[in-house]
């Protein structure tokens, strides 16, 4: 469905409940099936969560996780030491196109039996659960960091723990420290020194535990977005947010200064994002621990007529689309200029922004989030909307919520 943004204004003050993060959720979902006793609250709502769920409950041999990578990269490592379980798991066209075999070969070698359905080295895979004995295993850890994550979240399951040695530059590290502090929460423990991780066994006295899931830190950079887009002034109340987050993404608090968005937290309840001036200065940035909040950062500087240097960015080509490529197509689209190579964004500054565009968001909800705050210097129009609901399916109603003019 495409939908058309008005140019809108919003209301200078406004407030906004997103629910918990994506990341978050897909790795307490799959601890809660390992430890029952773990309950959660304010669990993510999103499709990537749902698909989660249902893949962890369901009986079928067969599991489809459509577009959701972490769904895709833990549930290898959970199906894998599931005793006598076999299951074929599977994804979207684009799924079979996202890399796995890293993580595939890191079980191979613990002593998993996993083999490819369709193409080597990438989904659909058929995973054969067993009791895995060794304990120690390198592995690349340049190319995605769910593949750690997804072996850290079954180590303490395993006889003797897990050694995970990192090879190269590691990548979204605030990601695997995420999972080492989830980990500790649940009484799991863990270091992690140099390129070496080590995960205990669990405990055989793992006590009733409720844990309050943080909300998407990448779902508010949305709104960080349209407040630096914004007049002076304008200001956006969200909840929960808590100033030491788990969650790397909520870097933004740092990165928006430059925008002149002040964030402001209230009892570790929510946070207040509010416009205290323009800064038009060009923006050089690295996000290989922030990768998710590269589109809005982009399209932020586009809106504001601004320059920026974006690195970091090797992991984009294998996310939902190649977001480097997508990112210059619909800001050119749009009258801006981008140069991209295979782990960087160059946005020249302009000062005009075409009307009515469409922008093409290529089977990914960050697309269309990160273009939407552009609704607030020009008319656009987002195709395939309701693609938002991978990881924020109130999306568009939250939009309309604050002031923005949406039609079908
Ligand atoms: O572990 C996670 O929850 C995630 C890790 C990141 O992936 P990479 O490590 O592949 O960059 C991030 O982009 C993704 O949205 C969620
Ligand atoms: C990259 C993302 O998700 P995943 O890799 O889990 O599909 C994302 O949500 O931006």
């Amino acid at each position: 469905m495409q939908i058309t943004l008005q140019k809108s204004t919003i209301a200078k003050q406004s407030s906004i409940q997103i629910t918990g993060s994506k990341s978050e959720s897909n790795r307490l979902l799959l601890l809660k099936a390992l430890y029952p006793k773990i309950s959660l609250d304010n669990v993510s709502n999103s499709d990537d969560s749902n698909l989660m769920t249902n893949a962890l409950t369901t009986n079928s041999d067969l599991v489809d996780i459509n577009h959701a990578g972490t769904a895709m990269r833990f549930l290898t490592a959970y199906f894998s030491i599931q005793e006598g379980r076999e299951v074929t798991l599977t994804g979207s066209k684009r799924m079979k196109e996202r890399p796995i075999e890293v993580l595939v070969e890191a079980l191979q070698e613990l002593g998993a039996d996993i083999s490819y359905v369709e193409n080597e080295g990438y989904p659909p895979i058929k995973i054969i659960g067993k009791k895995l004995t060794k304990y120690k295993v390198s592995l690349k850890a340049n190319v995605s960091s769910q593949y750690i994550s997804a072996l850290l979240l079954i180590a303490s399951k395993l006889e003797n723990g897990l050694e995970l040695t990192l090879e190269g530059e590691i990548t979204s590290v605030p990601y695997i420290q995420m999972t080492l502090s989830l980990l500790d929460e649940i009484g799991v423990e863990s270091s992690f020194n140099g390129n070496v991780i080590t995960v205990k066994p669990a405990a055989n006295n793992q006590q009733p535990k409720t844990l309050t899931v943080e909300s998407d830190w990448s779902s508010a950079s949305y709104y960080f977005s349209i407040v630096a887009i914004s007049e002076v002034g304008t200001g956006i109340t969200l909840s929960s947010y808590k100033e030491n987050s788990l969650q790397g993404d909520s870097v933004l608090v740092n990165i928006y200064k430059h925008f002149g968005v002040s964030a402001v937290f209230n009892d570790n309840s929510s946070v207040i994002l509010k416009k205290e001036f323009s800064n038009l200065e060009p923006l050089t940035l690295n996000l290989k621990n922030a990768p998710d909040i590269a589109q809005t950062i982009a399209v932020t500087c586009f809106a504001l007529g601004m320059s920026c240097d974006l690195t970091g960015l090797h992991t984009l080509k294998i996310k939902e689309t190649d977001r480097l490529v997508a990112l210059k197509n619909e800001i050119e689209k749009l009258g801006g200029r981008v140069e991209i190579t295979d782990k960087s964004l160059h946005l020249s500054a302009s000062n005009k922004i075409n009307e009515l565009v469409s922008i093409e968001t290529y089977h990914d909800h960050r697309m269309a989030m990160a273009f939407a705050p552009l609704a607030l210097k020009a008319a656009i129009k987002i195709e395939d909307a309701m693609v938002v609901s991978k990881s924020y399916p109130a999306f568009w109603k939250d939009l309309e919520s604050i002031g923005f003019k949406i039609t079908k």
